[in-house]
């Protein structure tokens, strides 16, 4: 369990993290979501300490980072890919690590065969892709066994074969009890891996709880309708009050309203429908319409070439 109570960073003027709060609970998988910026790798650092807080506290498994005999043994983070010695191989770095805590080579090499570098172990640390390197900084992670991993943004220049990986090893350690925090901008991978989410913006909470009930209350609930004449249908769903926008496929997508009611509509009218279901929302609209206010890096709207902006 690790518990976030009041968080605060500041860097200069700046609050990187305001005043944070949350509970990560052992069994599942959370995930920390946040735009660029948000303050999650700075609340990463500070539960494991490698940066102060200025004021809250965060507790893993009850006791600050610091006070903990066996740190390696109780928390295991992959936090960036940058930080082994280049010149080191992969099985160097990773026995050195090992023997300043205790522990045995035995486990560096069943490490290096379940993250997939069996074949590359000896091979300079520097001349592994990225992907490579974010395997050997989940090694690094897994040593100690650890009850408590945080991953920060893990998928980073993984290959679609090593994200289905991540997925699967992020699900066994949930369901050997272990609390699991991860970090990632992919929120469709997110939506189908994280149980629970923690959502920041500015440094600030916005969101946390199960993920189904985040999306469920904060994204928009449509209703998708297709029709003999789709135009008519609009024309009659509009007249009664309800938003309704033609898609690209030519279905209409209602919102504000139940599909049993635009069903009503269409039989009131004498439309034949196609199709007629709820669309639900994504974690990704959820996550835009709730963080919209706390983008801190926001993209110019693209303007295609040869076109002027007015
Ligand atoms: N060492 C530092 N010195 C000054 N400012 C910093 C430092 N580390 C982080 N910041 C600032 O704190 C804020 C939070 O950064 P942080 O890296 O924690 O965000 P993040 O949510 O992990 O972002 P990203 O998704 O882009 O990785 C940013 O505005 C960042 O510029």
């Amino acid at each position: 369990m690790i518990v976030v109570e009041g968080l605060t960073k500041r860097f200069g003027e700046k609050r990187a993290v305001d005043r944070l709060s949350f509970t990560v609970r052992p069994g599942v998988v959370t995930g920390f979501l946040g735009p660029n910026g948000a303050g999650k790798s700075t609340t990463m650092r500070m539960i494991v300490g490698l940066d102060r807080p200025d004021a809250g506290s965060v507790l893993v498994d009850g006791r600050p980072y610091a006070e903990l005999s066996a740190p390696l043994r109780t928390v295991g983070a992959l936090l960036d890919a940058g930080w082994a010695r280049p010149r080191h191989s992969a099985r160097t770095h990773l026995r050195w690590v090992a023997s300043l805590n205790g522990i045995s080579p035995g486990r560096v090499d069943e490490l290096l065969r379940l993250v997939g570098l069996g074949e590359v172990a000896g091979q300079r640390v520097g001349t592994l892709s990225l992907g490579m390197r974010q395997r050997l900084g989940m090694a690094m992670a897994l040593l100690g066994d650890p009850r408590i991993l945080l991953f920060d943004e893990p998928m980073n220049g993984l290959d679609p074969e090593g994200i289905r990986w991540i997925r699967q090893l992020l699900r066994q350690f949930a369901t050997e009890g272990r609390t699991v925090l991860v970090s990632s901008h992919l929120l469709s991978e997110m939506a189908i891996t994280a149980d629970e989410v923690v959502v920041i913006g500015a440094g600030r909470l916005i969101a946390s709880g199960p993920t189904a009930e985040f999306v469920e209350h904060a994204a928009q609930a449509v209703v998708v309708v297709r029709a003999d004449d789709t135009e008519h249908l609009a024309g009659e769903l509009r007249r009664a009050g309800h938003q309704v926008e033609t898609r690209p496929d030519g279905a209409l997508a209602v919102t504000g309203t139940t599909a049993r009611r635009v069903g009503q509509i269409a039989a009131g009218c004498g439309e034949v429908l196609h199709e007629l279901r709820t669309d639900h929302g994504s974690l990704e609209e959820a996550f835009m319409r709730t963080t919209r206010d706390a983008v801190e890096y926001r993209a110019a709207d693209v303007v295609p070439a040869g076109v002027e902006e007015r």
